[in-house]
């Protein structure tokens, strides 16, 4: 069997992640890591080619991007444009049809395929929230997350200048509302005050409750636990009070990761283009023999 060949781009929580998820993956093989530093190697890393530019390695067959969100759109288009499929869990919900129309066109121009914003959320719920909307065509879906650390709201505060380094905690209040408590060490020569209304007024933080607070250790604080409650009360037909509730708690970067690993599997499988989840057959995601899995899952 020919191994598919991926590369991890970006090498924090989630690219860590994703190197344990290909190699529990028995039709991938690591392709190489790139990193803005790579001379940064730790131990894990040893026995893989460490490179700052993707040009750098040999057949990569797809590029799993594990950058800052904010970062996706560049480094996405970098690797289609060089032939290399691509997969990422970009999360600014309002940014995805646009980052899916970008991404489309420079996939099509290069025969590449590119899976977007393949998380959990979006990502995984986005597909339950889809099967729920069929299921019960009229009604209310809530997505209620955590308590929980949110990467993407993380990686938004550290990029703020004067910040050392930083948490955000996401708490449910219910019907799809969040509180953001976000935890930072501040770097010398800042105001705490100018920096936490920096934060404040981050489109991540913007919509929502948010507090910041200064602490000595976040380290001391961090647990990247997370989870979702998605409910949705409906009607199917003419048939009132459909009753749909979905829970789950998880390790926030292993299910990133696993999910991006499934999805990049998925871009082998699927025409030039950019794809969101709910787009691509649920079995492309999934490793083994088409009608076995079907005899096993359906
Ligand atoms: N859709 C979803 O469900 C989810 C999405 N995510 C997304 O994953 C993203 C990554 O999260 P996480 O792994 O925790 O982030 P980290 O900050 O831990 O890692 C990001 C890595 O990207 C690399 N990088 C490349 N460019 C930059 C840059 N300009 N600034 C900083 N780092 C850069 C760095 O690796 P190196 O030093 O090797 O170059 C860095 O370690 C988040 O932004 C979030 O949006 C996360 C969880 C769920
Ligand atoms: N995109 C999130 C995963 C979903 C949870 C979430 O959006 C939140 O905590 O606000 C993340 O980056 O961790």
């Amino acid at each position: 069997m020919n191994k598919i060949r991926a590369a991890i781009v970006g090498y924090g929580n989630i690219g860590q992640y994703v190197l344990d998820a290909i190699i529990a993956s028995p039709d991938f093989e690591v392709a190489g890591i790139v990193r803005r530093d790579p001379s940064n190697v730790p131990d894990e890393l040893k026995k893989y080619q460490v490179v700052q530019s993707i040009k750098e390695l040999k057949d990569v067959s797809v590029a799993v991007l594990c950058t800052p969100t904010r970062s996706v759109e560049e480094y996405a288009k970098e690797c289609l444009a060089l032939g290399i499929n691509t997969v990422d869990s970009y999360d600014i919900h309002g940014g995805i049809v646009n980052l899916r129309r970008e991404l489309d066109a420079v996939g099509k121009a290069n025969n590449t395929v590119s899976i977007i914003s393949a998380g959990w959320d979006p990502g995984t719920d986005s597909m339950i929230r889809s099967m729920f909307e069929f299921m019960a065509p009229k009604g209310v879906t809530y997505t209620n997350f955590g308590p929980g650390m949110s990467m993407g709201h993380t990686v938004a505060v550290k990029a703020i200048k004067g910040v050392k380094a930083a948490l955000s905690m996401t708490i449910p209040l219910g019907t799809s509302i969040h509180r953001r408590m976000v935890y930072i060490e501040v770097e010398e020569g800042f105001n705490f005050s100018d920096v936490a209304s920096a934060i404040k007024s981050d489109d991540y933080f913007a919509h929502d409750e948010t507090h910041v607070m200064q602490v000595e250790n976040v380290d001391n604080l961090k647990d990247m636990g997370h989870g979702v409650n998605m409910v949705r009360k409906g009607v199917s037909g003419a048939t009132q009070n459909q009753l749909l509730d979905f829970n789950m708690k998880i390790n926030n970067p292993a299910l990133t990761a696993q999910v991006l690993v499934a999805s990049a599997r998925a871009t082998m499988k699927q025409a030039p283009g950019a794809y969101t989840m709910i787009e691509v057959p649920v079995i492309d995601y999934i490793y083994g023999d088409k009608e076995a899995l079907i005899k096993k899952l359906v």
